[in-house]
């Protein structure tokens, strides 16, 4: 069994909360006119409502008893239209608030999607992707049920129910006073049933969500459970869940069965008091029988929307739980960093390098990705555009000589924990030169990823700086850091689209290296014989393509994004000596002329690297060429040696 419990996400809300609905409001108030509108047909609705039994009650009492057929096929008339008109005025009330739900639940829709974009990798690591998807389907569609059924409706069911009333007393106040004597036993049938649903349905929720979380990991890890054969556990663990969601209705649905009956047996109950009482008034001659048959279709209709309550009660109940997920998320503020300006800069006396703080013109022309050999980062070393007392104070963060600040990357001493003060890296420290090739290696779970995510700003140092041409990576916006590095993850993510796409990510510019980007990573020969070439579909993951391919499309990615600043976690996964070939051979063209940070797991592909540095329980242990490790015969030496024994 790898799941039990209740899912901590559920949450079982009021039936109406202030707090939220005021919240809520505020998207509904652009489409107010339209709302306007629909509470404005309520009267009318519940006018021609009520004049339906009136109307039959003239019939009866000034026509059919009297004998005179004048008239008659007037109020007939006068019926159909009644009739007619609160059917129009019905269907443009359901499609008005149908039309605001759309529009509310489109605007809660973008604006959740934007701020969830825009949360930290953090978030990610701690919030199951299952719970945001529902946030944005699933809750939202509840939103939309609230203006289907709930609220509104609502007010208008109130509007009849207190004229019916009113017409009720206005008719005759004994007989109301009578037929009303069932009011206090359906008020305390009511609240009664709102403590006894809440219970029930807080079970129900919370177990419906315990099979959703069950479904999404079962599916999600379908070929492991194939693979290892545990079909029958799943399966067993899914009838068990499953039935203990099934057992969790039964309740709702007793009271809700109960509450129709109860109601309805109430209803029976009014109608027979209304002829027990009303035909005795009839016989003295004091009520006429028209007034009667109203009655008798007015408590009809009194009854009707209160049958409807354990719907709306539920609809409700959802709604706010909704609100209040929703609302959550939108309240978590673990955003991205922004960039923090330097003392210096905010007291304005540090000219900021404008190619680190924006984001790098397109390059004109061929890009690096097309292998020119006139581009920036293999020409010689440009001079450092910092001066004098800039120059010392960016040289002290990266604690060198001055030529340290020609450095592209500077790690100095960083400090950082995923959680509280369990220590990831323990004062790691590491300059790179411009067009400069290091490769990370060491033990597993040593920190060598970690190292690479501080540098794309994933998390952030807790001690120490990372500084790129000598500014903190901290003071730069997001978008330009990012700009600059191209970040070739271990397991590369392809999108369901073409394979042009995968590669450009829609970006224009990137668009227009695609097949200049493929050539330089050798992904071009095995694209140009697929059928469709670039246009070649690509299914979700990837799934139709080998490792090997994916991870030469992700090279030509990154390519095609022409990015200085080159990020690669080495693939794990093994494969074929003639695809690592190929690989090894689209690294090559990918990482010419740019400064590489290579987290390297194969030590066979790092041999020729500038330098390698073996991380050893967050701290730097060796530094130096293959051949100066191998003599010193350290860490790296043992690392190999474990490797190649074979
Ligand atoms: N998102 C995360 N949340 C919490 N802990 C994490 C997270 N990512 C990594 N860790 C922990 O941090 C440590 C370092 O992980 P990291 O991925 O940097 O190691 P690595 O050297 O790259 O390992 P490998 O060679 O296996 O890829 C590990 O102990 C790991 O369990």
């Amino acid at each position: 069994m790898h799941f039990g419990g209740i899912y901590e996400d559920e949450t079982v809300g009021k039936v109406y909360d202030r707090r939220l609905m005021g919240r809520f409001v505020a998207y509904i108030l652009p489409y107010r006119r339209m709302l306007v509108t629909a509470l404005l047909l309520l009267p009318l609705i519940a006018a021609s409502k009520l004049a339906q039994p009136w109307i039959i009650k003239v019939a009866i009492d000034d026509h059919i008893v009297k004998g005179r057929m004048e008239g008659l096929p007037t109020l007939a008339a006068a019926f159909l239209a009644i009739i007619f008109a609160e059917s129009i005025l019905m269907f443009a009330q359901v499609y008005l608030l149908q039309w605001v739900g759309q529009r509310v639940m489109y605007d809660i829709r973008v604006k959740l999607f934007s701020h969830i974009q825009r949360l930290s990798t953090r978030f990610f690591d701690q919030t199951p992707v299952g719970s945001l998807v529902s946030r944005l389907t699933s809750d939202i569609e509840v939103l939309g049920e609230m203006f289907a059924a709930g609220i509104v409706t609502v007010v208008g069911d109130i509007l009849v129910l207190a004229g019916i009333v009113g017409i009720m007393l206005w008719m005759n106040v004994r007989l109301s006073l009578v037929t009303f004597s069932v009011l206090p036993v359906l008020i305390w049938v009511a609240f009664a049933f709102r403590k006894w649903m809440r219970l029930a349905f807080r079970q129900v929720r919370a177990r419906q969500a315990n099979l959703s979380a069950f479904l999404a990991e079962s599916i999600g890890g379908m070929a492991v459970v194939q693979l290892f054969n545990r079909e029958r556990d799943e399966a067993k663990e899914f009838r068990r869940l499953n039935a203990s969601y099934v057992e969790a209705n039964f309740p709702v649905i007793t009271w809700d069965a109960a509450l129709y009956a109860v109601v309805e047996s109430l209803s029976s109950v009014a109608v027979a008091l209304i002829i027990w009482y009303g035909g005795g008034e009839i016989v003295k001659g004091t009520l006429s029988f028209g007034s009667l048959v109203a009655f008798i279709q007015y408590i009809e209709k009194f009854f009707s929307p209160i049958r409807d309550l354990s719907a709306k009660y539920s609809i409700m109940q959802g709604a706010m739980a909704s609100l209040e997920r929703i609302f959550a998320l939108l309240d978590n503020n673990d955003r991205e960093p922004e960039p923090v300006p330097s003392p210096e800069a905010a007291a304005g006396t540090v000219r900021t390098d404008s190619r680190l703080t924006q984001a790098p013109p397109p390059p004109e022309g061929e890009g690096r990705g097309g292998g020119s050999t006139d581009s920036l980062w293999s020409s010689p070393l440009p001079a450092s555009p910092l001066r004098g007392e800039e120059l010392r104070t960016r040289v002290q963060a990266c604690q060198g000589s001055p030529e340290h600040a020609l450095q592209n990357i500077c790690f100095n001493d960083i400090w950082f924990a995923y959680k509280d003060r369990d220590y990831v890296l323990k004062g790691f420290s590491l300059q790179m030169r411009r067009g400069e090739k290091v490769a990370l290696v060491g033990e597993t779970g040593g920190g060598k990823t970690t190292v690479t995510r501080l540098l794309s700003r994933l998390y952030d140092v807790e001690r120490g700086s990372i500084t790129i041409d000598g500014t903190d990576i901290r003071e730069l916006p997001l978008p330009a850091l990012r700009k600059r590095i191209g970040v070739v993850l271990q397991d590369p993510y392809l999108f369901s689209g073409t394979i042009a796409y995968n590669i450009s990510l829609g970006d224009p510019e990137a668009l227009k290296r695609v097949e200049q980007a493929a050539a330089v990573v050798g992904a071009d020969r095995f694209i140009r014989e697929l059928p469709k070439g670039y246009d070649e579909e690509v299914r979700e993951r990837g799934v139709n393509f080998s490792a090997g391919e994916r991870q030469l499309i992700s090279f030509a990615r990154a390519v095609a994004f022409d990015p200085e600043i080159l990020v690669l976690d080495e693939a794990t996964a093994s494969v074929d000596t003639a695809s690592e070939r190929l690989i090894q051979q689209g690294l090559e063209g990918l990482m010419q002329g740019r400064t590489t940070l290579v987290v390297a797991h194969r030590l066979s592909t790092i041999r020729d690297a500038d330098r390698i540095v073996v991380i050893h329980h967050g701290e730097k242990a060796e530094e130096g060429t293959h051949a100066e490790l191998m003599a010193a015969q350290g860490l790296y030496y043992r690392l190999y040696q474990l490797q190649f024994k074979d």
